[in-house]
């Protein structure tokens, strides 16, 4: 469990970029902090690895506050995904996902042996291991960035907006995979993003943020969606203007089209024949 015991940062240029926040991220789940950008996410992210040191208040690892932690065996101790992967240009894909494991002592063919098994575990294709970072597509480079703050098996990921640059259809990939990897290794995560769809897809608890890293609302996917807080946390996850009002209307040929409130189709519903849907009202849903 990670707590944020209210933690207030002020830059030295006088920015307070997060005011009093505390917050409970669950073992084992997938905790999103979702906000415009500005809002602090990052500064809150970086507080749990001791890249940014709060001006007061704490924030603790199952109990014990991060800093009696030494900084540097500390961050080796916790996964980080940031968006533009970080990875070190000058090496190869394998030894840039061996870099943990290597500093905290394990010999360089177990650490290759490990990245390698991490590469299958992420979908990399084995031949990518001796590529440089430039040399692969920015999806195949944000998936290194997994698999390298995986490599030393952490209990925590802090993942920085690690999709944000890629394009739609291998962020969903992206996305899909990760859910996919966090049923297998339950790790907690403290995911960082503006998406809203992204948040939706893979939050066990959201946190919607004003500016400030101030709270506008902590709850479920399904809680925001069906009980937002205010008009801030509605507009925001565009509940007010109709862009997630969806109705399903029959389709020619048997199922459903779902469409959003201009009547854009946005999906299909099929039933599991293929057919007719068991659940879905013509009246929406
Ligand atoms: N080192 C710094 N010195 C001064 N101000 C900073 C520093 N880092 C961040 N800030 C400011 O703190 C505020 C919060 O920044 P932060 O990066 O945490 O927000 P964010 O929500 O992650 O934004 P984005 O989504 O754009 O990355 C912003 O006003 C930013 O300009």
């Amino acid at each position: 469990m990670i707590e944020f015991d209210h933690v207030t940062k002020t830059y030295a240029d006088g920015t307070t970029a997060v005011r009093d926040f505390s917050l409970t991220v669950p073992s084992h789940t997938t905790t999103v902090l979702l906000g415009s950008s500005g809002c602090g996410k990052t500064t809150l992210l970086r507080m749990v690895n001791r890249m940014v040191e709060p001006t007061s208040g704490e924030v603790r690892i199952d109990g014990e506050t991060v800093s009696s932690r030494p900084p540097v065996q500390l961050r080796r101790s916790i996964g980080y995904v940031m968006q533009h992967s970080g990875l070190m240009p000058h090496r190869r894909v394998v030894d840039n996902i061996a870099t943990v494991p290597r500093l905290n002592g394990v010999s360089r063919g177990a650490a290759q042996e490990r990245a390698r098994d991490l590469m299958e575990l992420v979908d990399l294709a084995p031949e990518l291991a001796r590529r440089y970072p430039a040399q692969l597509s920015g999806g195949q480079q944000q998936r290194v960035g997994v698999a390298r703050a995986l490599a030393d098996d952490p209990n925590i990921l802090l993942m920085d907006e690690p999709f944000g640059a890629v394009d739609p259809l291998v962020r969903v990939e992206l996305q899909s995979q990760l859910r996919r990897l966090q049923v297998q290794l339950r790790k907690t995560i403290i995911f960082v993003t503006h998406d809203i769809d992204e948040a939706l897809a893979l939050g066990d608890q959201i946190v919607v943020l004003r500016s400030g890293g101030e709270v506008a609302q902590i709850g479920t996917p399904r809680e925001l969606v069906e009980e937002p807080a205010d008009a801030f946390v509605s507009r925001f996850l565009g509940l007010q203007d109709g862009r997630r009002r969806l109705h399903a209307s029959p389709r020619v040929g048997g199922g459903w089209t779902v469409v959003d409130d201009t009547g854009r189709p946005v999906g299909l519903i099929e039933g599991e024949d293929g057919t007719e849907p068991a659940a879905p009202s013509p009246e929406g849903c």
